[in-house]
């Protein structure tokens, strides 16, 4: 079985992504810090505590379980506190990755697979957003994914590595076994806060800006469910065993879905009426990004299962039915 190290798979996404691994007859381990993980999402093998850029760890668990492939997860992800925390995420993201990248190439590990972001595009020059659209992030979080899939890309020119940098766009859902979910201490993606609010005693909801130029005002995203995104993550790896050339995913659905158009979702999958109130955009935020993601699809085989918004909303409902203690 070809074993996997999968960093941050203690995470929202990474243990969505051990999950499909598993079932696709993969060996995955998990290295996680548990700064934001939680080591019961690790169902499906060993976990290995210890920090990504700690390279004694790092060289002790690949000697212990020698892996043919490094999945990247672990990383701070949140765009507003890189703004005020811009050391926190260059430590993280960019030491962090350099130090794994050194382990990897020093233990001759051919295969590694980059979560990164559709924050590396910053603002979009044109919709929906091609790989070779022009990368100009505007926050630090964006900057430092950038400067990984750069050093990536160099890492393969000069050693050999074989890479793919998958940029997520709105990763959502929850496993529709209801086996994992998406929880974040403190929360501050969309879906899982209008749920939370949705199923409270005090239903009140921020929309952050109403005056963008979209159809109703609210920012447009690409969401993409989370098994989705596990799924293009197995599909690299066989792409890249079966002498794939290196090279960035968008992973996304195409489809724009505005804050209000999630909300509307939230309330129909919940059945709960919020309590919805306008606030100021918030610092930094793009009116619309959605993915053109012909690429994964041409390359990867990959299509996404789960494009309804209410598949996506009600998968996240059900995993916070069962696990919020309302
Ligand atoms: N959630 C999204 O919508 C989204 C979108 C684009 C990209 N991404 C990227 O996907 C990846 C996973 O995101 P997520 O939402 O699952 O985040 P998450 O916070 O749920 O998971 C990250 C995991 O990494 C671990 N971790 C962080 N720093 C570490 C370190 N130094 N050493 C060891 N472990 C460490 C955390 O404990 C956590 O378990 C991140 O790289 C993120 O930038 C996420
Ligand atoms: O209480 C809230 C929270 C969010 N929003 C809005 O909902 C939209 C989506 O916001 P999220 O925080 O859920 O997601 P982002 O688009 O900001 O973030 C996503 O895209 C980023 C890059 O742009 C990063 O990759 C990040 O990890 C990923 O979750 C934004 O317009 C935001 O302003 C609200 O209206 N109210």
């Amino acid at each position: 079985m070809t074993r996997v190290l999968v960093t941050g798979g203690a995470g929202y996404i990474g243990s969505h992504a051990c999950k499909a691994l598993a079932l696709a007859g993969y060996d995955p381990v998990v290295v996680d810090n548990l700064s934001l993980g939680h080591a019961d999402a690790v169902k499906w093998g060993p976990l290995e505590v210890g920090d990504i850029r700690n390279s004694a760890f790092l060289n002790k668990v690949i000697t212990q379980y020698k892996p043919e492939v490094v999945m990247h997860f672990a990383a701070s992800s949140t765009v507003g506190e890189s703004v005020a925390d811009p050391a926190k995420y260059y430590s993280n993201n960019v030491m962090g990755s350099l130090t794994l990248l050194e382990a990897v190439r020093l233990n001759e590990i051919e295969t590694f697979i980059l979560s990164s972001t559709c924050a590396t595009y910053g603002i979009p020059t044109c919709l929906p957003i091609l790989e070779n659209a022009p990368r100009n992030p505007i926050s630090p979080y964006g900057a430092t994914k950038l400067a990984v899939e750069h050093a990536l890309a160099d890492y393969g020119t000069a050693y050999g590595l074989k890479w793919a940098a998958m940029r997520y766009f709105n990763a959502a859902g929850a496993d529709l076994d209801g086996e994992l979910g998406e929880r974040h201490e403190p929360e501050t993606h969309v879906i899982p806060l209008a749920i939370q609010a949705a199923l409270s005693h005090r239903p009140v909801f921020n929309v952050l800006g109403r005056d963008y130029p979209t159809p109703d005002g609210s920012a447009v995203r690409d969401y993409v469910h989370v098994a989705d995104i596990a799924d293009a993550h197995v599909r690299a790896i066989d792409y890249l065993k079966a002498g794939g050339e290196s090279s960035a995913f968008n992973l996304g659905t195409g489809i724009g879905t505005s804050v209000i158009e999630i909300l509307e979702a939230v309330q129909r999958c919940t059945g709960r009426k919020l309590d919805i109130r306008f606030q100021p955009r918030r610092p930094g935020d793009p009116a619309s990004l959605y993915a053109a993601a012909t690429k994964a699809a041409e390359l990867l085989g990959w299509h996404p299962q789960h494009r309804e918004i209410d598949t996506i909303v009600g998968s996240a409902v059900s995993w916070f039915r069962h696990n919020l203690a309302a």
